[in-house]
């Protein structure tokens, strides 16, 4: 963790109130919430900000994405989570530790990418970013059966470094297992694939043999693919297998209306073998305009699709730049004199306004899930992103042009895959990169305003330097505690203008935060 994240935010006790996933109670979603944004206001009372915008999630089938453990030594298969409630934070690290083996186990035999030798990133430390994204994902959002953790405990592997064990050096103490043949926290579609997949997998042996874990994702639109991944060499057979089951999970409800046939994907060592597709098209609504979205299986995408169109209005609203004042959204919504306007004189003299000329600089980019939707905004936008497929997937969701989607239409857009400390340390040094050829000079783009989206662990040291050089941040952050650190850096020259919240993980203690700040 950076210097500044790893700071003690106030006296406030950090978002850490274990519950069980496995075990929700619907009823409850409200005063779950409750008592987050309780912690939250708590948390970030110091900042003096304004009145917290709350944008809540479905109380049940909100996930999109559920990875599960297979469990099948004894009978019939059947799925397993790791409830994380007896020892959260020993999970978690464990769950991060086999994300991060896992990813190495994955990546082994491929080749580093070197580049011209700038300085660019490795390709192992993109896996390491990736990982890092993916296991916060996990863990995050559903504190549910980290993939890594499913991993490890189907390889035999938790346990095996010091943390997870008990004091003594005896037992590991590990996440409790819990076997889930429905899931409420996912949706109904992951739902209705998990029930045709056990069955499947329960009686064919191909699919069967040494098959350690399932991951299903699915989406809003109803697109869906499912990965299953062994412990063993896949071959024709398993592949004979597998499209057999693609036809009985096209078969399952939400599927079936969407007219979609489910893409699976089997994984073992150094083998992967996709039928049809190793992604799925999402459809965002923002604003009034549906997005296409790639979402690549492996790669980071937010996992609550309904939270999600939330953050992406909101962020939409505060950039925009005849409401992008310091207003509230209660008095954009109300036409505030700068909203009803669209003074940009007005909102620059209250500090905040974005100006139709203006450029954006995005950090943590992912598959331009921010990006595209916001260009809008914007002159022009410069993106970035470490983890390959992102950016390949950024690319293509801005070159969407399937009519039946509503083009998405973004020609205003320089992305540039460099992690973000590396980004940093160039601009501040009004340098050049091979990969950034192609952008117009420094001193022809007009960078105010930034947006950032890191992982858990909240934003380096380097990139911390960068935003204050900027007039206007919107930081969205899945971690309160880091967003809390990295602000009382910036607090001193910026002050917090929106602030909201978006459940995109119920029943956990984590939360989504996006606050924009602007220039003292
Ligand atoms: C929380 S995700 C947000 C992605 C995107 N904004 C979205 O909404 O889907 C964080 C992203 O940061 C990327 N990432 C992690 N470490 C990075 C680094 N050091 N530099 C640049 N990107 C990084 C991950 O690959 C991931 O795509």
């Amino acid at each position: 963790m950076n210097g500044h994240a790893a700071e003690a935010c106030a006296e406030t006790p950090a978002f850490t109130t274990p519950v069980s996933i496995t075990a929700i109670d619907a009823e409850d979603y409200d005063g779950q919430l409750d008592r987050k944004l309780t912690k939250l206001k708590q948390l970030f009372q110091e900042f003096d900000p304004p009145q917290l915008e709350v944008f809540t999630s479905p109380p049940t089938h909100y996930r999109m994405r559920s990875e599960f453990t297979v469990e099948q030594r004894d009978g019939p298969l059947h799925f397993v989570m790791f409830d994380k409630s007896p020892a959260e934070e020993t999970a978690a690290e464990a769950g991060q530790e086999a994300a991060a083996a896992l990813e190495q186990e994955q990546g082994e035999g491929k080749e580093l990418e070197q580049e011209e030798g700038e300085g660019e990133p490795e390709r192992a430390a993109e896996q390491q970013a990736e990982a890092q994204a993916d296991a916060s994902t996990s863990a995050a959002a559903a504190a549910e059966a980290p993939a890594a953790a499913a991993v490890a405990a189907a390889d035999g592997k938790k346990g095996k470094g010091k943390k997870g064990k008990g004091k003594k050096g005896g037992k590991p103490k590990g996440p409790r297992r819990v076997r889930v043949d429905t899931f409420p926290v996912a949706t109904k579609q992951v739902n209705e694939l998990m029930a045709v997949v056990r069955e499947e997998a329960d009686k064919t042996p191909e699919l069967r043999q040494r098959l350690f874990q399932v991951n299903f994702h699915t989406t809003l639109a109803g697109d869906a693919m499912v990965t299953l991944l062994y412990h063993r060499k896949l071959g024709p057979e398993w592949q004979a297998a597998a499209e057999r089951l693609r036809d009985a999970l096209a078969a399952t409800p939400t599927a079936a209306a969407a007219g979609v046939r489910p893409h699976v994907i089997g994984r073992s060592r150094k083998q992967k073998i996709a039928l049809d597709a190793d992604f799925v098209l999402e459809r965002l609504t923002v604003g009034g305009r549906t997005f296409v979205q790639k979402q690549v299986e492996g790669s980071f995408s937010q996992p609550n699709g309904h939270v999600c169109q939330h953050m992406l209005t909101w962020a939409q609203d505060v950039t925009k730049p005849a409401a992008a004042s310091e207003g509230s959204a209660a008095a954009a919504a109300e036409g505030s004199v700068a909203a009803e306007e669209g003074k940009e004189a007005a909102a620059a003299a209250a500090g905040g306004g974005v100006g139709p000329e203006d450029d954006l600089l995005e950090l943590y980019c992912g598959n331009g899930n921010f990006t595209i939707p916001l260009s809008a905004n914007f002159r022009r936008v410069v993106a970035t992103e470490v983890a390959k497929s992102s950016v390949e997937a950024a690319r293509y969701n801005m070159e969407v042009r399937q009519h039946a989607f509503n083009a998405n239409g973004v020609s205003n857009v320089f992305l540039a895959r460099m992690a973000s400390e590396e980004f940093a340390v160039t601009m501040r040094e009004r340098g050049s990169r091979r990969r950034l050829e192609g952008l117009e000079g420094w001193e022809a783009l007009r960078l105010r305003t930034i947006l950032v989206d890191p992982p858990r662990a909240g934003l380096d040291d380097f990139t911390v330097e960068l935003l204050k050089e900027f007039d206007r941040i919107v930081y969205i952050s899945c971690n309160p505690d880091t967003l809390c650190a990295n602000l009382k850096a910036i607090a001193p020259t910026h002050r917090i203008a929106r602030f909201a919240a978006f459940d995109q993980f119920p029943y956990t203690h984590h939360l989504e935060c996006g606050v924009y700040l602007v220039r003292r």
